[in-house]
C-alpha cells in the first residue's frame, strides 16, 4: 500500500509515463496512433517517435555512444529510436509514444523510462494477413517475414510482466475505446483526455 503511495507520488512528480505501443506488422497501431493524435491535438500533448533512416556507419556510432534507447536490424536495415528523439518530445512537454517491435520493448525495459506497455493484438492471423495482403505495401517475401514475426510475437506477448495491457484491435472503434481508457487511466491528466476542461491548465506534459 505504501510503495503504492509512493509510486503514485513519484510518477505524479515525474509526469505521466510514455507509453510503449507494439505488436505484429498490421496489427493497427499506426491506425489507431493516428486516431489518437488527431483527436487529442492541442489538447492533449501527444507524439509520437519514429524511427530515424541514417548511415549505417553512423547509426552504429551513435549506437555506440549510447545515444539510442532501443535499436534493432530488420531485413537488414537499421533502425532504432535515439534518446534526441524522446528528449525533443519531452521539450515540447508532449507524452512520448513509441512505436516499437517486441525487441525494442526488451531493450526499453532495461531503462528507467518506465513507459506503461500496451500490445496491440490482432483477432486471428488469418485477419492480420487480410490486413497486410489488403494495404498492399509488402512484396511476398516481406508479408511471409512479418506474418512469421507476428507469430512469436503472439506468444512472446503472453510472458506475464511484458505489457501492462492487451488490446485485440478487432472492431477499430471498440480497440480505440481502450486505448484511450487505458491512456486515461494512467495519466494524471485524466481531466484532459476525458474531455473535462479541469481548472488546473498549468500541468505540462513530459516523458
Ligand atoms: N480494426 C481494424 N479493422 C479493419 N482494418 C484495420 C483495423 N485496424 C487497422 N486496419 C487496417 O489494417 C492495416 C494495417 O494497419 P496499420 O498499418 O495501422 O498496422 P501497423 O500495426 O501500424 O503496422 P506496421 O507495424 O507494419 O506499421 C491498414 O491497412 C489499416 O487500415
Amino acid at each position: 500500500m505504501y510503495t503504492r503511495y509512493l509510486s503514485r507520488l513519484f510518477s505524479a512528480m515525474a509526469g505521466p509515463r510514455p507509453v510503449v505501443l507494439s505488436g505484429p506488422s498490421g496489427a493497427g497501431k499506426s491506425t489507431l496512433l493516428k486516431k489518437l493524435l488527431k483527436e487529442y491535438e492541442g489538447i492533449f500533448g501527444f507524439s509520437v517517435s519514429h524511427y530515424h533512416y541514417v548511415t549505417r556507419e553512423y547509426m552504429q556510432a551513435s549506437i555506440d555512444k549510447g545515444e539510442f534507447i532501443e535499436s534493432a536490424v530488420f531485413s537488414g536495415n537499421m533502425y532504432g529510436t535515439s534518446k534526441a528523439s524522446v528528449q525533443a518530445v519531452m521539450d515540447k512537454n508532449l507524452i512520448c509514444v513509441l512505436d516499437i517491435d517486441m525487441q525494442g520493448v526488451r531493450a526499453v525495459k532495461t531503462t528507467d523510462l518506465n513507459p506503461i506497455y500496451i500490445f496491440i493484438q490482432p483477432p486471428s492471423m488469418s485477419i492480420l494477413e487480410k490486413r497486410l495482403r489488403d494495404r498492399e505495401t509488402e512484396s511476398e517475401e516481406s508479408l511471409q517475414k512479418r506474418l512469421h514475426a507476428a507469430q512469436v510475437d503472439m506468444v512472446i506477448s503472453k510472458d506475464p510482466g511484458i505489457f501492462d495491457v492487451v488490446i485485440v484491435n478487432d472492431s477499430l472503434d471498440d480497440a480505440y475505446g481502450k486505448l484511450k481508457d487505458t491512456l486515461i487511466e494512467v495519466s494524471w491528466y485524466r481531466h484532459d483526455i476525458a474531455g473535462y476542461d479541469g481548472l488546473d491548465h498549468t500541468h505540462h506534459f513530459t516523458c
